[in-house]
């Protein structure tokens, strides 16, 4: 067997799902551990499909995935703990404040209630939420719920995140945090994977990006690689060409 610590953060092998036709075809994807990969692909070609059978939130027809090493359909429990994941349209508790919503997900995951509250707090810090700690969330802008849904997907201390377009609707100084703090995460060797339609994005943060089109992968690479694969000089130039219908 291979040794659990050199295999990737992900591997897909044959990964596919159809609703009435493939959302998701066969696809072998395979995210390094420690990198920031972006998956992108024009709406509807099985982006969120993918990463929710990957959360282990829906499950592919057939196909295998990997994360660090453990089989998601032998070990679920085990492959979930070292996940985070935040869908494009997280849900929250409106009637909970953010301290409370917290300690929530933390009792969920069975993290150890001061080591929860260190974290809680870190997070909040980090986000900028701490001075709204105690409001409910109910009233909290969409960015702000989104920040406190990532701060929940990161209670329990994941390696690998996985976020569904988690820089849409947020605001400038929002937008920062959420990059910093995926960078950081990289940098302590934790692995990131994201979609995102703002191709700035991908360009600016990520290490590898890949390009799926009708559930498979049409590209994968640096940008400097996916530059030299097309005649693209920008990131949309290359995005543009590689999924044009033919
Ligand atoms: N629950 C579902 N029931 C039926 N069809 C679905 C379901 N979820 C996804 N699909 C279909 O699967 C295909 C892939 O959808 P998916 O949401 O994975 O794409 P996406 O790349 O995330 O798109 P977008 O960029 O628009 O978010 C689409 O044709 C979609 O209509």
């Amino acid at each position: 067997m291979m040794d659990k610590d050199l295999s990737p953060a992900l591997r897909t092998a044959s990964l596919s799902k159809s609703y009435g036709r493939p959302a998701v075809d066969k696809l072998d994807l395979t995210v390094r551990r420690g990198e920031l990969y972006a998956l992108l692909g024009p709406n509807g070609a099985g982006k969120t499909t993918t990463l929710r059978m990957v959360a282990g939130l829906v499950a592919p027809d057939s196909g295998r995935i990997e994360v660090l090493g453990i089989d998601l359909a032998e070990a679920p429990r085990e492959a979930k703990r070292r996940i985070a994941y935040l869908p494009d349209d997280p849900m929250l508790y409106g009637k909970l404040k953010p301290t409370e919503y917290l300690e929530f997900v933390a009792g969920l995951w069975g993290v150890e209630a001061a080591a929860a509250e260190a974290r809680a707090r870190e997070l909040l810090d980090w986000l900028d939420l701490a001075p709204h700690a105690h409001e409910l969330t109910e009233g909290f802008s969409r960015g702000m719920k989104q920040k406190l849904a990532l701060a929940g997907a990161l209670i329990h201390d994941p390696e690998l995140l996985i976020l569904d377009e988690p820089l849409t609707g947020l605001d400038a100084g929002a937008a920062r945090q959420v990059k910093d703090l995926l960078l950081s995460h990289v940098a302590k060797g934790g692995t990131v994977i994201l979609t995102t339609h703002i191709l700035e994005v991908a360009e600016r943060l990520a290490q590898r990006i890949g390009i799926i089109r009708e559930g498979r992968l049409i590209a994968e690479g640096t940008l400097d690689e996916l530059r030299a694969r097309t005649s693209g000089a920008s990131l949309e130039d290359v995005f543009l060409q590689l999924t044009a219908q033919p």
